[in-house]
């Protein structure tokens, strides 16, 4: 039988890890798409839909395989925070977050390109933050890891030493819920622990 291809629509580095993480043979095609979200939309409805924007843009160009989207952002008190535009908005992030708790959501759309059936769902995992002053989150920003994570912090590099605790999915805030992806593949058919393995 010939294996399904698998495709992770994502230039995220972090993404690409978790897959191999996985142990799936996969490729990385990531196309732009348009980001923009209506402001009424839900922090679920905006990850959601930028994921399955994410894995359309690649599923269009191919006949036959699973194309895996995501998209990533941290919410607190209400406010989405993407990626900061620059160390000033990292900094305003930052002080939002410390001594606080705060939610990661990671949206995820599988699509078979052969017939176009769409799974999006998404994952919801608590942070909390330790008390930092600005001293402290100034010199983070200085080594320059916020700079393209959602909420302006990475918590599988230096950030780490700001989390003083989660509640949930792992690596739905480094980028990819792992959990949810393998079941949702499991009903594509494609068993991540079974000798079916791609
Ligand atoms: C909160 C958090 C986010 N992130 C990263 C994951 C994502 O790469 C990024 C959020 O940006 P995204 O827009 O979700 O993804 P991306 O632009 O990096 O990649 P692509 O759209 O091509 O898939 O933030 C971490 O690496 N660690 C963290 O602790």
């Amino acid at each position: 039988m010939l294996l399904l291809p698998i495709y992770l629509a994502s230039s995220s580095p972090r993404r690409r890890e978790l897959m191999e993480q996985m142990g799936l043979r996969f490729s990385v095609v990531s196309r732009p798409v348009d980001e923009t979200v209506d402001e009424k939309l839900s922090p679920e409805e905006v990850v959601k839909s930028l994921s399955a924007r994410k894995a359309l843009a690649v599923s269009r160009e191919i006949d036959r395989g699973l194309v895996i989207g995501s998209d990533t952002v941290v919410v607190w008190q209400g406010k989405i925070m993407g990626k900061p535009v620059s160390d000033a908005d990292a900094l305003d992030m930052l002080r939002c977050l410390q001594g606080n708790e705060h939610s990661v959501y990671s949206g995820l759309a599988v699509i078979d390109a052969s017939d176009g059936r769409m799974v999006c769902t998404h994952e919801r995992t608590r942070v909390f933050f330790r008390p930092a002053g600005d001293d402290e989150l100034k010199l983070y920003v200085n080594t320059g890891e916020p700079m393209d994570k959602a909420g302006a912090y990475a918590i599988q590099g230096r950030g780490a030493v700001f989390v003083s605790g989660i509640e949930g999915c792992y690596s739905n805030v480094v980028g990819l819920p792992l959990f949810l992806l393998a079941s949702v593949l499991k009903d594509f058919g494609v068993n991540v622990l079974g000798s079916d393995m791609n």
